[in-house]
């Protein structure tokens, strides 16, 4: 079933802005036309209330008459409001039926139909409060769920991402008035060296623009979180650890060989950084059709990922073969667990600096050769733990953080930026002045959709449609 979202923007929505279920208050926003009179008809009084002062005073059904909370209600008068539109905010008792009462009654309200997701946002971008990055940024700051996440978001809400494209729309089209002046009026030549100048300009960039997109995803990969996959033998030892590391049993572990065979994914917060933690089935060839999915899978995911965690039971090092040695690279750690058992010499890591000693070497499916940082640990008694999470965390840190200038957070202004980045080489390549405009007009049509200026209309359903209602 294809939903497309209704966006006449004649009618007046509502919706419950604050998070589902019980509470001790919830906020229901309104927005549009009817949101006075029906704040009006709810407070039973006929002077609206001053605007951005708060009310504190039973609401009732208007046509039963009905109590239904009593409430504090605000009201602010467009364009004056997220919106750009009137807008009401009911904040009523966080209970499931007053919650429900009040929508049900307001969806009984002339004019008032519920929110689609995102909209409230979508009407602001309309208006003219933000641009796209902006309420992408908005939408990125509510899914945010680590400190650094909500850092991102931040910046990218209060508009600095939205600036450098623009920034870089409005040099472009600098430079093409510029070659258009030299195109339409080409008995007054420009000024020597001018287009010198203007190639260096587009190339500079250009060259920005190819800066900022080779940023090994940084910014994308904060929004996602930093993949860590765990992968090895079977019975290494592999949901023993995913477990410690989540501090509950996420995964079944047994003595039984083949004990996991879909991928188990863990959400952990690792000095600010989000990552996801993925147990793998145990890697080996075997007649169970379920577990030689569970193998490909594991597979799958750790070719994918940021970083891999390849436990190896103590009795097998420093062996390490099949699949497991073909998947090794320079972003893996070695992980030697069961180290409580009896002492040969391979005892849990004390602590990151101390265990630096140990090394594990080979060489990688290219031929490369690798020298790769060893733990012990116990995932039974947590032993090497610490040392763990603090290799994870130095890890995750080089990987994400960006102490930099904004980095890019979208696939979908990589692709456009990418596409723009091509106009631009195309226009820098040739000499023909009418060529090279049409490429940079290309160029500035490309960015000019990454914050909303240019033909977005077709985008909106696919960008709004990721918020959540109420937003
Ligand atoms: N109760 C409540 N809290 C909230 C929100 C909300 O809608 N309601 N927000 C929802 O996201 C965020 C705050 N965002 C807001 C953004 C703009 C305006 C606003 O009234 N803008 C006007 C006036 C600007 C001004 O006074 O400086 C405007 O842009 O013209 C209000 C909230 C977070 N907290
Ligand atoms: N002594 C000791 N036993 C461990 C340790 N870690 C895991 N085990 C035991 O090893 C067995 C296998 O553990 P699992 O965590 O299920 O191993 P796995 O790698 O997930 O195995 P598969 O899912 O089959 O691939 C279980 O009996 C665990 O209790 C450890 O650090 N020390
Ligand atoms: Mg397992």
């Amino acid at each position: 079933m294809v939903l497309h979202a209704r966006t006449d923007t004649i009618d007046t929505i509502f919706a419950l802005s604050s998070g589902a279920g019980r509470a001790g208050v919830a906020v229901i926003r309104l927005s549009g036309s009817q949101s006075l009179p029906v704040l009006c008809a709810l407070l039973g009084r006929d002077t609206p209330p001053r605007a951005r002062v708060a009310v504190y005073a039973p609401i009732a059904d208007p046509q039963s008459g009905e109590r239904l909370d009593d409430a504090i209600a605000l009201y602010f008068a467009g364009p004056a409001s997220f919106t750009g539109e009137d807008v009401v905010e009911l904040h009523v008792h966080g209970g499931r039926a007053v919650i429900e009462g009040v929508l049900d009654c307001l969806a009984r309200q002339p004019g008032l139909r519920l929110a689609e997701p995102g909209e409230y946002s979508r009407r602001a971008f309309q208006n003219g409060k933000m641009d796209l990055t902006e309420a992408e940024g908005i939408a990125d700051l509510i899914d945010a769920e680590t400190a650094a996440q909500r850092r991102q978001a931040v910046r990218q809400m209060a508009g600095e991402l939205g600036q450098l494209y623009e920034d870089w729309r409005l040099r472009l089209m600098r430079a093409l008035a510029h070659i258009e002046a030299d195109i339409d009026f080409p008995d007054e030549d420009l000024p020597d060296g001018i287009v010198a100048v203007l190639r260096s300009d587009l190339q500079r960039i250009a060259n920005e623009i190819a800066g900022h997109l080779a940023d090994n995803r940084r910014g994308e990969r904060l929004r996602e979180g930093f993949q860590i996959v765990i992968l090895g033998a079977p019975n290494a030892g592999k949901s023993s650890l995913l477990n410690r590391l989540a501090r509950r049993d996420a995964a079944i572990v047994s003595d039984i060989a083949g004990t996991t065979r879909d991928a188990i994914e863990i959400h952990l917060d690792l000095g600010g950084f989000p990552v996801t933690m993925v147990d793998t089935a145990g890697l080996r060839e075997t007649g169970d059709a379920i577990e030689t999915e569970g193998v490909r899978r594991a597979t799958e995911r750790a070719e994918n990922a940021d970083l891999r965690l390849v436990v190896i039971d103590r009795a097998d090092w420093p062996r390490i073969d099949g699949e497991a040695a073909r998947l090794i690279d320079r972003n893996t750690v070695i992980l030697i667990n069961k180290a409580d058992q009896v002492d040969d010499g391979i005892t849990a890591s004390p602590s990151h600096d101390q265990s630096a000693g140990l090394v594990w070497s080979g060489v990688d499916a290219a031929g490369a050769v690798l020298e790769l940082p060893v733990l012990a640990i116990s995932a039974m008694t947590g032993a090497g733990m610490e040392s763990l999470l603090q290799l994870l965390e130095s890890r995750v840190k080089e990987g994400l953080d960006f102490a930099g200038p904004v980095p890019l957070t979208r696939m979908r202004h990589r692709r456009a930026l990418e596409q723009a980045l091509s106009h631009l080489h195309r226009g820098l390549g040739t000499d023909i002045a009418e060529l090279a405009a049409e490429d940079i007009r290309l160029a500035v049509r490309e960015i000019g959709k990454i914050t909303g200026r240019v033909d977005v209309e077709d985008l909106l359903d696919i960008i709004f449609g990721d918020f959540c209602i109420g937003k």
